[in-house]
């Protein structure tokens, strides 16, 4: 595997599709990796249109039992990685993914923690053997407040768009931050996304020489 791999991560309402469709309408013009905008591939967790993304949306729809929850979001994560992540990065290409595998410790962490002892923890091991690490992952930091009030129009999917909620994924994103400092870069995503668009290409340019 020799391309790299970005994550966008942080809560509901954080900006990263917005700033991913920036970026990648700018790839069409000017491409972020080599010399072609096909080497660039945009992707995403929960997949879209797939077997396993839509059994992902149909559990949060549904309210399944939280367990069987995380497990529907570690299929859709394999998938995601056999059919999308790991041919873009054999193929020496840049994938940028709005959320990845930290979306999972911080929010399952949450939904399971007075079902399993130390659930982020449990979630973070589960993935250890066979997940494909991020290269750089940019935490899309804004307040429960704010993100609830950007979500407040979006109707059905409101599950997780609830402040205490909120606050507990939050926390569990800053620790995954701690932990590897060398891989997160903290956007504060309550500033314009042109000026954060800036910071995030100045980063994804210093990977190409890595
Ligand atoms: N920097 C910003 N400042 C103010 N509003 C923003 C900013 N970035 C995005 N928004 C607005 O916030 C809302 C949520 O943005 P967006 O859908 O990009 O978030 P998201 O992180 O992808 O959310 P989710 O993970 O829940 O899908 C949208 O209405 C968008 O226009
Ligand atoms: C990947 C992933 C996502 N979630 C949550 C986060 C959102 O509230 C929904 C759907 O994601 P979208 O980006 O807003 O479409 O699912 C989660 O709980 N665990 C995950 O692993």
């Amino acid at each position: 595997m020799i391309g790299k791999l970005v994550t966008f991560e942080g809560i509901d309402g954080s900006g990263k599709s917005t700033m991913l469709a920036r970026l990648q309408k700018l790839n069409e013009s000017a491409p972020l990796w080599n010399s072609s905008s096909v080497e660039t591939v945009f992707t995403r967790e929960p997949t879209k249109e797939t077997l396993t993304g839509n059994a992902v949306y149909a559990a949060i729809e549904n309210n399944v039992d939280p367990l069987a929850e995380l497990f529907l979001f570690l299929a859709d994560h394999a998938a995601h990685l056999s059919d999308t992540v790991r041919p873009a990065l054999d193929a020496d290409k840049l994938v940028i993914s709005d959320r990845y595998s930290d979306s999972r410790c911080a929010y399952q962490g949450a939904t399971l923690k007075d079902t399993i002892p130390d659930a982020f923890d449990f979630v973070r091991r589960l993935h250890e053997p066979w997940t494909i690490k991020p290269d750089l992952t940019f935490l899309f930091n804004i307040s429960p407040e704010v993100s609830c009030e950007r979500c407040k129009d979006r109707g059905a999917r409101t599950k997780f768009e609830r402040v205490d909620f909120l606050k507990e994924v939050t926390a569990n994103f800053k620790k995954l931050a701690e932990d590897e400092p060398e891989r997160f870069v903290i956007i504060d995503a309550e500033k314009p996304a042109e000026k954060n668009e800036k910071i995030i290409l100045e980063k994804i340019a210093l990977l190409k020489n890595e």
